[in-house]
This record gives C-alpha cells, sequence and structure tokens, in this order.
C-alpha cells in the first residue's frame, strides 16, 4: 500500500488514467477468452461477427495495454525522481549532529540501495497491475458462466492467499534482517575505499578485516536473504499446486457431484489455464515486493526522523551577507554521549565575545572542544543550552539559515567542490585568478566558467583551493580549523602574517583555531580551552610573544 501511497502522491490523474486504462486491457483480456470459448462451442458460429469481435478486441487490448503501461511508466519514474530528490532535500535540512548521529553509511545505504530497490519494483508496477487486472476480469468471467464453480475458485483463492501471505509475513521478517546487514556492509565499503592504504600496506589487518567483518556480514545478509526468499518461493509452489487441485477438483470430482454442462467445464479449464500465467507473474513479484516494503519503511523512518529532526526554517529574504559589529556567545553548551564507553564530553558553559575586524585565535590540546566550539560558532550544531547574539539579535531557528551565511569556514575535514556553486559573480574567473596567484596555484589550476580545471592535487594545495572559496564567498566571519597544518613554513608564513592581516584589514573577523604557537602573537585576542571549558582569554594589544602553553 505504501507503494500505491507513493505513486499517488507523485501523479493521482496520471495514476487513475493508467488504472482505468489497466482495467480496460484486462476486461479484453477476459473478453478474448470468452470469445474464443464461445467460437469453440457454438456448433454453427457466425463466423463475421465472432471474427470482426476478435479484430475488434485484440485492437482494444492493444491500446488499452500500450495507454496503461505508458502512463505507469511515467509515473513510477516520476515517483523515482521525487523520492530521490525528496530524500536528498531532507537529509540537507536536517541538524548536523543528527546525520552524525546516523553515520553516513547509512545515508548512503539508504540512498543507493533503498532507493534502488524500490525504482526497480516501482518498475514492475505497471505489468503488476496489468495481470492483476487480467486475473479480475477473468474472475468475473467465471462467475458469470458458473455461481457455483465461482464459488469453489473464491474459496480455494482465499485459502491459497491466507497460506500465502502466513509465510511471506515471516520471510518479510529474515528481508528486513537482511537489510540491517545493507547498513553494516556499507560501513565495510567505506572502510575499504577510505582505508585502502592501511589495508594493503598490513597483509594479516585486510585478512582479518575481510574474513571477521566484511565475509561475516556478507554471509549474514545472504544467510537471511536466502531464507526469506527460500519461504518466497515454498508459498509459491504451494500456491501453485493449490491452483492445479482447482482444476483437478473441477475437472474430475464436481461433474460426479453436480451436473455441469461440459462446455462450461471446458470454458472454465480454457480460462484457468489462460490464468496461470499472470498469476505465476504476481506471484514471482511478491518477493521483490515485499524488498522494496521492507526499503521503503527503512526510508520512511529516516525520512520521518529526519522531519522530526528538521525545524530550521529557510527564509530566502534573510540570506544576504550583514555587515555586523559583535557577535557574542552566552552560556553556550554542547554534550556529546559515547554509549559504548558510557561516558560524555561536554563543551562548555562558553562566554565568549567577538567584534568586526579582529583576530582570535583559539587553541587547546587535542580533544578540548576547539572544532565542537566551531561547530556551535557558525550555527552547524544547536547549543543545548546558552545563546547566540549577533548584534543583539537573538539566533533562533527562524534565523539560523541567515545566520550561518555570515561565515566563511575552512573546517579541517573540509570539502572541496570543484565547481564555484552558488556565486552570482559576473568576474568569478577573473577574481578566481587573481586569488589562485596570490595563493601559489596558478600553474597548477586553471578556471574556465567556475570550473576548476583539477582537484587532484596535494592536501595542502586543496587546502588553499578552499581557502580560495572562503575568499571568493566574501562574507564577514572567517573561521579556520587548523588551516595551515599542512602548508609548507614558508606558506604557513605567508598564511599567519599577510593572508590574515589582510583579512583583518578588510574588516573581517578571524577566528583561526591553531596549534602554531609560533604565530599566536599576531592574534587580537587568544581564547584557551581544556577540558571543554574556556580556561585563560588574553587580550594581545602589544603583540608580545607569549606562550599560552605555560
Ligand atoms: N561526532 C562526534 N561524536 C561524538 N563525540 C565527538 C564527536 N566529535 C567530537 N567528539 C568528542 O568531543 C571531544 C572534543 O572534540 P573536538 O573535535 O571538538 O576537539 P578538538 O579540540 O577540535 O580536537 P583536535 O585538536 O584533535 O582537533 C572529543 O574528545 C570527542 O570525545
Amino acid at each position: 500500500m505504501n507503494l500505491i501511497r507513493l505513486l499517488l502522491r507523485t501523479s493521482s490523474l496520471h495514476l487513475s488514467l493508467a488504472m482505468l486504462a489497466g482495467i480496460l486491457s484486462g476486461s479484453t483480456a477476459a473478453g478474448l477468452i470468452a470469445l474464443i470459448n464461445t467460437t469453440l462451442n457454438q456448433n454453427q458460429p457466425s463466423k463475421t461477427i465472432l471474427f470482426w469481435s476478435f479484430v475488434g478486441l485484440c485492437l482494444l487490448r492493444l491500446i488499452a495495454n500500450f495507454l496503461s503501461q505508458i502512463l505507469l511508466i511515467q509515473v513510477s519514474q516520476k515517483a523515482i525522481l521525487s523520492l530521490r530528490i525528496f530524500l536528498s532535500r531532507r537529509i540537507l535540512d536536517s541538524p548536523l549532529r543528527h546525520l552524525e548521529k546516523i553515520g553516513s553509511h547509512a545515508l548512503l545505504a539508504v540512498l543507493v540501495e533503498d532507493i534502488q530497490t524500490i525504482s526497480n519494483t516501482i518498475i514492475i508496477i505497471p505489468f503488476l497491475s496489468i495481470n492483476i487486472a487480467i486475473v479480475v476480469a477473468c474472475l468475473i468471467y467465471l462467475s458469470w458462466l458458473s455461481k457455483l464453480i465461482f464459488l469453489i475458485g473464491i474459496g480455494f483463492m482465499f485459502l491459497g492467499i491466507f497460506s500465502y501471505s502466513l509465510p511471506t509475513m515471516k520471510a518479510m521478517s529474515f528481508l528486513k534482517l537482511a537489510r540491517e546487514q545493507e547498513d553494516k556492509l556499507f560501513k565495510h565499503f567505506r572502510t575499504i575505499t577510505q582505508g585502502i592504504k592501511e589495508l594493503k600496506l598490513h597483509r594479516r589487518r585486510r585478512q582479518a578485516f575481510i574474513s571477521e567483518d566484511l565475509h561475516k556480514t556478507a554471509l549474514s545478509s545472504r544467510h537471511h536473504n536466502v531464507v526469506g526468499m527460500s519461504i518466497f518461493a515454498a508459498a509459491a509452489s504451494w500456491g501453485q499446486i493449490l491452483f492445479f487441485v482447482a482444476i483437478g477438483l473441477l475437472l474430475f470430482t464436481l461433474p460426479t457431484i453436480n451436473k455441469i454442462h461440459p462446455t462450461i467445464l471446458s470454458a472454465y479449464a480454457l480460462t484457468i489455464i489462460y490464468l496461470i500465467s499472470p498469476l505465476e507473474y504476481i506471484m514471482s513479484t511478491m518477493p521483490n515486493i515485499t524488498r522494496a516494503l521492507v526499503a521503503l519503511k527503512k526510508v520512511e523512518s529516516l525520512g520521518l526522523s529526519l522531519a522530526t529532526y528538521s525545524n530550521e526554517i529557510v527564509d530566502n529574504t534573510l540570506l544576504l551577507s550583514h555587515k555586523y559589529k559583535c557577535l557574542e556567545i552566552v552560556n553556550l553548551t554542547h554534550s556529546y554521549y559515547h554509549e559504548q564507553a558510557e561516558s560524555s564530553f561536554v563543551l562548555g558553559p562558553i562566554n565568549l565575545k567577538f567584534h568586526q575586524g579582529e583576530i582570535v585565535f583559539i587553541l587547546g590540546g587535542n580533544g578540548s572542544g576547539k572544532s565542537t566550539l566551531a561547530k556551535l560558532i557558525t550555527g552547524l550544531y544547536m547549543p543545548e543550552t546558552g545563546n547566540i547574539y549577533l548584534d543583539g539579535n537573538l539566533i533562533n531557528n527562524q534565523n539560523l539559515e541567515w545566520y550561518r551565511q555570515q561565515f566563511s569556514v575552512v573546517f579541517s575535514d573540509f570539502y572541496l567542490f570543484d565547481r564555484f556553486l552558488g556565486f552570482d559573480n559576473n568576474n568569478l574567473d577573473a577574481e578566481t585568478q587573481k586569488y589562485l596567484v596570490k595563493l601559489q596555484l596558478d600553474h597548477k589550476v586553471k578556471v574556465k566558467n567556475g570550473v576548476l580545471s583539477t582537484t587532484d592535487l596535494s592536501q595542502g594545495q586543496r587546502k588553499r583551493l578552499a581557502l580560495l572559496t572562503a575568499y571568493l564567498e566574501d562574507r564577514p566571519i572567517y573561521m579556520f580549523d587548523e588551516w595551515a597544518s599542512d602548508q609548507d613554513p614558508v606558506f604557513k608564513e605567508i598564511f599567519y602574517t599577510q593572508l590574515l592581516l589582510e583579512l583583518k584589514n578588510r574588516g573581517k573577523t578571524v577566528l583561526v583555531i591553531s596549534h602554531d604557537d609560533q604565530y599566536f602573537y599576531l592574534a587580537d585576542r587568544i581564547v584557551k580551552l581544556e577540558y571543554g571549558q574556556v580556561k585563560t582569554e588574553h587580550l594581545n594589544n602589544r603583540k608580545e610573544r607569549i606562550n599560552v602553553f605555560e
């Protein structure tokens, strides 16, 4: 039903038309059977009428069948498209922390695996619908031939459906278990792509990974799939046997109990034999339908939870940059709970003020909370408690999207786009070229229509390209999370002593997370974190060389 709802949501008009055409196509199939029966049983058939009726029905069936399929193909493809876009939008609209908890492997499994499973099934729905229409139409014809036989047939059918659906439910639970293993498999695939160097260099690690992780999960997935599919196969075989029992009953037993005209019997036998193929088709699609339902449940559970968390309001009129004076964070806290270790990391409460045209260094040991603070300041994490004020305006769900547009950030785990997306600048190429020269990348990278010629560069060079993107964004507040850690000493010097000061002179606030203590003297203010708390805060008006680690 969920699949039908999905299709209905996509285009109810197209779907209704397709269903109508499908019903017509099914009725013509039953009509053809009836006509063939009549022709065979008539002693002196009026050949001309029967012949032209036959031709007419064939043509009608051809047109109705074609129309129904074309319409259903359109609806199903539209449904696949909207599902992909809908889900991607939902993910992008969700809070970062929530997505981090779900995990990128689980998100990928849904985007790749589940959408594919649903797509594969949606594609067969047109053919399934037509076969169902044929079965229904034939049943109506059978009931018209003889009520008694029809009732017996329906009785068998219910018995078949009941005895088929019980094991099907069991099979579904196995397919669900198999689906759970898919999440784990995606995690392992990520290990293969991201940990390839470490796996190649260590034979025993690689072997252990394959046998203990990958193979074990793949085996478990196979086992659940095999059991689930075998149950389906057994149920389908049982359904088929039941079908032949019904035919046997009809041919051999029923005539001895009740007198039935041989023409009706033969019409029945012919119709039932005709029904075998559509029924077999319907049965064979059941595992696919069940898989798609499992996938849809997974998507919906993710989609629903995403919807629950997604409460950010995007107001496009507020997306403009703002000339600000002061950013204040008051009693900001955030905590991570580590389930396996049964421990938590708590950042804050933190109180800080940043001003326009100020360079602030944020320091602290590994795990002291610098990157977490960066995510809070930039609005990527919503604070658990405390508030953020920009020029006295409280930041809340209504203006959060606008607030984020005030920042240009290069994270330590930055992502580099090979195309400048979302820039309206007419002079983009010229401006990019200027920065490529400034960042000493012009000999490596060219730009044309906002597309970079390559991003296959060293890590330090890629970071310079990320910095270039931040320059082009030209926003009031800049944040660099250990930007210089991959730079050579010469460029490190240029970054700290020239680039940061240039940004400051342009009136930007520059927040720098850094371990490079030889450049701390350049800061206007230094904030040092320890175990999630602000340990010290230095004003550094005299630009002295200070050792904050003392
Ligand atoms: N995504 C996450 N999920 C759970 N816990 C996290 C996550 N990110 C960070 N933490 C926890 O928060 C603590 C602070 O991490 P954070 O990345 O903010 O530190 P940091 O000061 O930037 O460290 P580093 O200098 O190593 O980059 C860590 O000790 C870790 O336990």
